[in-house]
Formats: C-alpha cells, structure tokens, sequence
C-alpha cells in the first residue's frame, strides 16, 4: 500500500513526492533474516497480548539443551560418548551412549527453566516428572533421532511436542497430558544436527527454521516462512524392508520408479524428513511383517513432525487417516505407520491404502 506522506497532502502544489512502499501490517511485524532466536520469540510472544511467556521460555530451554547436544554430537568422537551402552532402551533397541546423554541434557533443560511439569521421553519407560508442579506444559520428545547414525558421523535429530496439560496443576502430570491428540499439540518441532545445525519449528502459525552460528552461540532465523513443495521428486524407505511391506505400499513405490523418482534414505527420520521438506518428497516407514503397527512412536516422532508438515503445506498420513487424526491409545511409546511429504505423492498413497 502506498501512503502520501501528511505533509504532502495538505500542499497539494508542492511536488507530487516519490511513493514510499509500506509493507503490511503482517510484514512489519515479521523479522529479517539473521535475527537471533530469542529476538523472533520475544517479537512473536507480543502479537499474542495473553501470551504470558511461558511457552517463549520452554522453546528457550530447548534450544539451550540443542546446543549442548550439538556440542555433545560434534566432539562424539573424541569425548568417547559413543558407542552402545550395552543396554536396551523401553522399545527394546540398543541404547546408544549419546542417546543417553542427549536425554539427561534434555530433561535438565526443561526442569531448571521451570515452564515444563513433565516429559515423555523415547528413552524412559514412564513419564519423568520435573518437579516443576506449577508447570502449564508437559513436553514429548525424541532426545536422539536416528541412533544407528550416531557412530557414523552422519545426520541426527531431536523432535518435540509440546501440550498444554489438561490435569490440575499443581500436582504430577499425568498420562492425559500427553494423551491430547495431535491437534492439541500447541507447537512442535526438531533440531537437526548436520552439515548445519537448525531449529525448525512451528507454534501452529507456519513454520520457522533457525540456523546455529557456532561461533556465536545463537541460533539465527534462516529459513522463514517454511512450505513444501506440492509435488517432489524424491521417496525415502528402508527398501531393505521390501519383501515386508504391504502391497498397496510396495505397488506405489513401483510406481515411482515408472516414473524414475530418485530414491534417498539417510535412516535419520529427522535428516530424512528435513531433506524431503526443502526439495519436496515421500517419507515412508509401513507397517512391515516383523513390525505390524510400524516403527515409528506417535507421541514424539509421527505427531510433531505431522504438526509440521500441515503447518507447512504438506500431508501425513498412517495409510488412510491424517496422523493429527489418529487417537492416541494408552500406550505412551505407541508404533504407527507413517507416511508425510508433499501433499501430492502423499495423497497418491493414501488413495492406495488399504
Ligand atoms: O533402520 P530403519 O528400520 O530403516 O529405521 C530407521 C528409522 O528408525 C529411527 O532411527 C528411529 O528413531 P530412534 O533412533 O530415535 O530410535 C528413525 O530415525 C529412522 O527413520
Ligand atoms: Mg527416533
Ligand atoms: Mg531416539
């Protein structure tokens, strides 16, 4: 919109001056490229006038647990925190030293920034109360994605939900505070550790992607406004899996190799699912013959990264029903397929499903 400026108006004589573009009212309010994490949140917390800051500090404290993490990852190698630890974690799979570690960073975090009553985590059977029994929220969270990557020096990722809870407070969390559904998941996202380390989340308003700047210790916003393309060009599956997977699965993928898309799999749900969100694509993990609800957990994988997606323009789905749809069990570490990616491919896959 352009807007005279007063004094011009009044001196109509005077020469016509050269129109100054105005943004809009949203565009005022959205911050440049390269502004610090803790600007965009404090910027973001004053478009919401009963924001009380609460949620502002638990991305905070999440953040801060990310770059110890990337820390942690980055010198894996030399600080001899790699390597199994010799024990299994609640799903029955090897727990990885940096899993461990990761986990502990996590749920320090959150319980010294005192916004979060309890957590959810892949790697505790039961819910981890922080003590914090005033707490408004509770969190979900994968400490470590991609576990089998660690030792590798290849890609891994943390995801989060986060809900408000809905038991008093005042007292310990419970399992209905975590058991909400995924529409009521009030943000969501991940940190990835990669060839760059990112943050890239959403509070149900786009999404928003934040780049660390090692050397300065911040993140910094890099990649606003985030939306996946319609269409891709890529599918992501173990196709190790093959001979396992359901037909109807196994009849899409056909399908996109008639149609010589390019296939890629880093085992990294969170690289995988970060790729595929920039250049547009299918993530797959079906249901298979030795896992029949699937590998990935509901709570804090398939949920938050599903909030993501339709935040971003894209779709999740188990097979025929969206994963925000999907109604949580009792089962806090419940297995669901996952399918999510460019609403296109993934909606091809959903009118396959059985
Ligand atoms: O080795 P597979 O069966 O392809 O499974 C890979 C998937 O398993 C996972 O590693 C599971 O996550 P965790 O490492 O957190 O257990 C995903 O990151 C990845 O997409
Ligand atoms: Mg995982
Ligand atoms: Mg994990």
């Amino acid at each position: 919109m352009l807007h005279p400026s007063p004094a011009v108006t009044k001196l109509s004589s005077a020469p016509k001056p050269r129109p100054v573009a105005q943004p809009a009212t949203e565009d005022r309010l959205a911050l440049p490229v390269g502004t610090t994490l803790e600007r965009y949140i404090m910027r973001k917390q004053t478009e919401f006038p009963y924001a009380t800051g609460e949620l502002s500090q638990l991305l905070r404290d999440i953040a801060l647990a990310g770059k110890i993490v990337n820390r942690e990852v980055n010198r894996a190698g030399l600080s001899r925190i790699t390597g199994a630890m010799g024990e299994q974690n609640v799903q029955g799979e090897a727990q990885q030293r940096l899993d461990v570690e990761a986990n502990i960073r996590f749920i320090r975090a959150l319980t010294n920034g005192g916004e979060c009553c309890a957590i959810l985590s892949e790697e505790d059977e039961d819910i981890v109360q922080t003590g914090n029994h005033q707490g408004k929220y509770v969190v979900a969270i994968d400490p470590l994605d991609g576990s089998s990557n660690i030792d590798v020096n290849i890609s891994i990722g943390t995801i989060f939900a986060i809900y408000r809870r809905v038991s008093r407070t005042g007292g310990p969390a419970r399992a209905e505070d975590f058991l909400q559904g995924g529409r009521a998941q009030v943000a969501a996202g991940y940190i990835l550790y990669g060839s760059s380390t990112m943050l890239v989340y959403t509070t149900g308003h786009g999404v928003t992607g934040f780049t660390y700047e090692h050397s300065l210790g911040e993140f910094f916003l890099s990649h606003p406004d985030i939306k996946i393309p319609a269409q891709g060009n890529i599918f992501s599956c173990n196709e190790g899996n093959w001979l396992d997977y359901p037909e109807y699965v196994r009849g899409f993928l056909t399908t996109c190799k008639e149609r010589r898309l390019t296939g890629r799999y880093v085992g990294s749900l969170v690289a995988d699912y970060h790729r595929n969100l920039f250049t547009g694509g299918i993530y797959l993990y079906p249901a298979t013959t030795a896992k029949p609800a699937g590998k990935l957990r509901l709570l804090y994988e398939c949920y938050p990264l599903a909030m993501l997606i339709e935040q971003a323009g894209g779709v999740a789905v188990t097979g025929r029903t969206a994963v925000l749809d999907v109604p949580p069990t009792k089962n806090l570490h419940q297995r669901v397929p996952f399918f999510v990616g460019s609403a296109e491919l993934v909606h091809e896959l959903q009118a396959a499903a059985e």
